[in-house]
Formats: structure tokens, sequence, C-alpha cells
């Protein structure tokens, strides 16, 4: 590892970790020799629509999923609304919402029973959970689909019914890796609104996407990681400045390619 992660003291945990709905100090994870995530702090604010974007291999999913319980750090933590992830899970796991990438999902059941399938297990009762899941299928198309097995579901079918397990038990934080991945156009503006809505009233969202016109317009923060590491955070405007969030993207991370090499490419 290169850079030891900066333990937190006391006074910042109460704090920062405190006032936002995920912080994130010095988590770094290493595969064999591959440095995934190399030490990285993250304060996304209560309220906010935050947008995690990075090239290929950035260590976006790997940061997630550490800060969501899913994979152990090597080295930081993680709180979502002041509770260590890793120190007390069962409690950080109530308050979140997780929509993970290539999630594998109990697919032999329908869509309908899966998302009552994440409520019960939630502990939410049965009547409420009916309810939900109704209003969730209506909202995101799917009543019609309700009774097919989720292995019969396309990619974005599948997307959307693991984001209505995701909110069947209204967390405060919601964390959505790639929602928008394989989604139409006219459910993706679904989810949207159905998101703008959570966080007007006071959720939070953190979504990972590589659409830069979708960050900028949906998120009002963002932050950029490249190679493990963050390169800039904040509003969207802040971070952008004069430029497309897209334009400073490609600064901020380099790395664009001519096509030169590629000459026996050419048709004309
Ligand atoms: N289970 C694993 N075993 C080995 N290497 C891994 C594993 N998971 C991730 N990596 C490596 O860690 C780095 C970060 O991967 P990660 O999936 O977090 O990136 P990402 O920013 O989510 O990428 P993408 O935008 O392509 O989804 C990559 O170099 C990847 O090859």
């Amino acid at each position: 590892m290169t850079s030891q992660p900066v333990a937190p003291d006391s006074s910042d945990r109460d704090t920062v970790a405190g006032r936002s709905a995920l912080a994130l100090r010095g988590l770094a994870k290493r595969f064999g020799d591959k440095i995934a995530v190399n030490g990285i702090d993250l304060d996304v604010p209560v309220g906010s629509f935050y947008g995690l974007v990075g090239p290929n291999g950035a260590g976006k999913t790997t940061t997630l999923s550490m800060a969501t319980g899913l994979l152990r750090p090597e080295n930081g933590q993680a709180w979502v609304h002041g509770v260590d992830v890793w120190q007390n899970p069962l409690k950080a796991k109530k308050l979140m919402g997780i929509l993970p990438d290539g999630v594998r999902l109990f697919d032999r059941l329908t869509g309908e029973q899966l998302v009552t399938y994440a409520g019960l297990l939630r502990g939410m009762d049965r009547e409420e959970v009916t309810s939900r899941v109704g209003d969730l299928l209506r909202a995101l198309d799917l009543t019609n689909d309700a009774g097919t097995l989720v292995v019969d579901y396309s990619a974005g079918m599948t997307k959307k019914i693991a984001l209505a397990s995701a909110l069947i038990h209204a967390p405060r934080l919601l964390v959505l890796d790639e929602p928008f991945e394989s989604v139409d156009p006219v459910s993706a503006a679904n989810i949207r609104d159905i998101l703008s809505s959570y966080v007007a009233s006071g959720g939070t969202v953190i979504v990972s996407s590589h659409v830069m016109d979708l960050v900028q317009r949906m998120c009002d923060h963002v932050a950029v990681i490249a190679a493990g590491t963050v390169l800039a955070a904040g509003t969207v405007d802040a971070v952008r400045g004069e430029a497309s969030l897209e334009d400073r993207f490609v600064e901020l991370v380099g790395g664009r390619n001519t096509a030169e090499g590629l000459a026996w490419l050419r048709t004309l």
C-alpha cells in the first residue's frame, strides 16, 4: 500500500461522520498486487444526490462495496449516519438500501415475491409489505410482470426489481451502483423522478454512473475517482467550474487515446 490511511480521531467521528449520510476515512483495498482503493475519504451530506464517477476500474464498485458492508476493507472506516458500518453492521444496514453492481438475485422467485421477500427479511409486517410492493411495481412499470420469474426478466427489468427491493424498507440512504445501466429512457426518467422526490423528502442518494450528462443534471454533489483515489469532490458546480462535467472529467482523469494505431480499421 503506497499511502497509509489516517485514522479518524473521536472529534472527527462525532462531527463530520455524524452529520454525513455516509462518511469514509482512509478506505483501502488491494487484490493481490493491485491497489483497487487507495485510502479514500468522502463525506456525503444528508439530503444530497451524490454522483460517483470515474473511469473503468477506478475503484467505484470496490469503494461502495466496502462502504455498505459487502466487502471488508483492508484499512479505513465507513459510517452511515454516524453508525460504523463494520462495527455495527446490523444497525448500519437498516439505514441503507443497496443496489449492488452485478447483483445476484433469488431469480427463481417472481418479481412480486422477490420484493415481498426483501421487505419480510427487513422485518416489516406483511400487510405493509404487500401495499408497498404494489406501489413500487406500479411506479417502476412492472405490474404486468409481477408474476414472471426474475430469471426471465430483461437486464433493465432486473435492475428495476433490484431497485424496488432496495427501496421497500424506506431507507435513509440509497447506494446505487450503475442504476440506469440497461434501463430504457422512460423507465430511467421514472426512476429519476422517484429518486428526486426521495431526496426532496430528506433521503440521500449515492449513484455511480458513467453518464456525465446524467450526473450533471441529476446530482447536486459529485466525486471523481481514478486509480483508487478521489481526484475532486464537492458540489457539481464547484467540481465542474465553467466547463461541462464531462470535459472536467476528461481533464482530471486524462487518458484520451487517438485511434492512430488502428489504421487497419479504416474502410475508406
Ligand atoms: N474481486 C476482485 N479480484 C481482483 N481484482 C479486482 C476484484 N474486484 C475489483 N478488482 C480490481 O480492482 C480495480 C477496481 O475495480 P472496481 O470494480 O472497483 O472499479 P469500477 O470503478 O467500479 O469500474 P467500472 O466502472 O468498470 O465498473 C480494478 O482494477 C479491478 O480489476
